[in-house]
């Protein structure tokens, strides 16, 4: 049976959120012909039910009559007899995961392009739009809690495994600043949508791919290693006064430029979509819900616990604040993986907020300074990510600080530069959003990658982070 198959593949596939906990079963919740044929495709909505929690995923199924060698790796398995409506019907099919067959992909882009609804599964494109169907799709190699394809160097469609019901954030937000010309985005194309639970929810998106780019963290820590390698002596056998300015591989620029972008998204985000003012009362309640956030990081994570009067002091500041605090929609999860660096400009990826907090929590108004306080938490990142493993780190320690100081402040400047305001009253704030992310990188790195816990610690052991 093809839930048997589906349950058997499922959990060792690399965007399987439920790893580690066996699955009872899989139930096919909907199943839509996008291609009768053979190849044919279909799509799939499936439910994984674990220990009584049930999670829900896409699946693009292929089903060929005979698997050829580069399709063997992404074989679900040998589905029984199965007739397509007006297609092909046959008593043994190779099923398998479609994203991989360059046969069957270009349909996404054919049915994006003509408005198609397949069952309960619907296609749409962006009005004024052209969409070229004729691109061949790769799997883009970093492929983590979602699949991206990747068509010729045009476009880039990132399919959600995990669906969640709601529009997805990243589209909502990237058609509405498309809609105002803005820069510094990628281009949305389209996307494809179904209800869950009777709610349109977002399936997949389809925009702009940036070729000859490059992230923003691998810029960065090109920068950052060249500083590293800079020799400790001069000519002569004496110390050498190396700063982050003297890098040939100096980011000061780009960091500014990277402020200005910032800005100016910002500026869009503000004027495409409703804001609001939090009054001093609220205000002070901000502090509870930093509080509660480290309450919840400390019991999951104890090492947390000896910063915790460091962190408190930060958020008492935010009880002090005199002003009301200015909220709009914000990108949310702001750092230098979500940036990419074109041979023009910085372009702003992946406005889909935290991952793992409710819809709700990801589309709330908040200040853009939380999304600045990110940036400014990435540099210090990019600067200690290096030092770990290197026998030399405690004397490389002064040209980390250097560098982070040297960017973060030049980010800062560009943010300003850019129209961003940031004014002295709002230094509270900002420290208490740094800390608020520190804490959140500690419970995300417990989580995800724990060698790399000691990077946002390090950042409560330094005062004003
Ligand atoms: N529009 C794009 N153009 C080029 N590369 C992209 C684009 N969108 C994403 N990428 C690449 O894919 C990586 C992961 O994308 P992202 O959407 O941020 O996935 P995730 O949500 O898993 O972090 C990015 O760091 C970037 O390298
Ligand atoms: O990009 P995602 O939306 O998946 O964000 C999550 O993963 C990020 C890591 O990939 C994580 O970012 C943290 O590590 C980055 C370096 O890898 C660093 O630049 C960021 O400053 C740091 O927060 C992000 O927090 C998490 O939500």
């Amino acid at each position: 049976m093809l839930e048997e198959l589906l349950a058997a593949w499922i959990g060792r596939q690399r965007w399987f959120g439920g790893k580690g906990r066996p699955i009872d079963r899989v139930s096919i919740d909907s199943d839509a012909t996008i291609e009768a044929g053979d190849p044919g495709l279909r799509h799939l909505v499936v439910s994984v039910w674990q220990d009584g929690t049930r999670d829900r995923y896409q699946v693009l199924l292929g089903l060929r009559s005979d698997l050829p060698d580069r399709l063997k790796h992404a074989l679900i398995g040998v589905h029984g007899p199965y007739a397509f409506q007006d297609g092909p019907s046959r008593d043994e099919w190779y099923a398998y995961d479609a994203v991989h067959d360059h046969e069957l992909t270009p349909w996404l882009l054919e049915c994006m392009g003509r408005n198609c609804d397949w069952g309960t599964v619907r296609f749409r494109h962006l009005p004024d739009v052209e969409i070229d169907t004729s691109l061949r799709s790769l799997v883009l190699g970093a492929e983590q809690s979602n699949t991206s394809l990747v068509y010729g160097d045009t476009y880039i469609c990132k399919l959600f495994r995990r669906l969640v019901p709601g529009v997805n954030p990243e589209l909502e937000v990237i058609t509405a600043l498309a809609e105002r010309h803005a820069p510094h985005i990628a281009q949305p194309y389209g996307w494809v949508e179904t209800d869950l639970d009777g709610t349109p929810t977002t399936l997949a998106i389809t925009q702009e791919f940036l070729s000859n780019s490059n992230d923003g963290w691998d810029l960065a820590l090109t920068s950052v290693r060249d500083l590293y390698a800079m020799p400790f002596e001069d000519g002569y056998g004496e110390p050498a006064a190396v700063t982050a300015a003297d890098a040939g591989g100096d980011f000061a620029g780009e960091s500014f430029r990277l402020g200005c972008a910032t800005a100016r998204v910002h500026h869009e985000l503000a004027a495409a979509f409703p804001t609001d003012v939090i009054e001093i009362p609220e205000v002070k309640r901000m502090a509870e819900g930093f509080r509660r956030r480290l309450a919840r990081a400390v019991a999951e994570v104890p090492e947390l616990r000896e910063h915790v009067g460091t962190i408190e002091a930060v958020y008492h500041r935010v009880e002090e604040l005199t002003a009301e605090v200015p909220v709009q929609r914000v990108h949310g999860d702001y750092h230098l993986g979500q940036v990419m660096r074109t041979n023009t400009d910085w372009v702003v990826l992946d406005f889909e907020g935290e991952p793992g907090q409710p819809l709700s929590e990801r589309r709330a108004l908040s200040s853009p300074l939380r999304d600045v306080a990110g940036m400014l938490r990435s540099f210090d990142y990019a600067a200690r990510h290096l030092l770990a493993d290197r026998p030399d780190a405690a004397s490389l320690e002064p040209r980390a600080e250097d560098w982070a100081a040297r960017n973060r402040a030049a980010f800062l400047d560009g943010y300003v530069d850019g129209g961003g305001a940031i004014s002295p009253a709002d230094s509270a704030l900002l420290k208490a959003f740094e800390m608020a992310k520190a804490v959140y990188e500690v419970v995300y790195e417990a989580r995800n990658r724990p060698t790399w816990v000691g990077i946002p610690l390090a950042a409560f052991r330094r005062t004003g982070l």
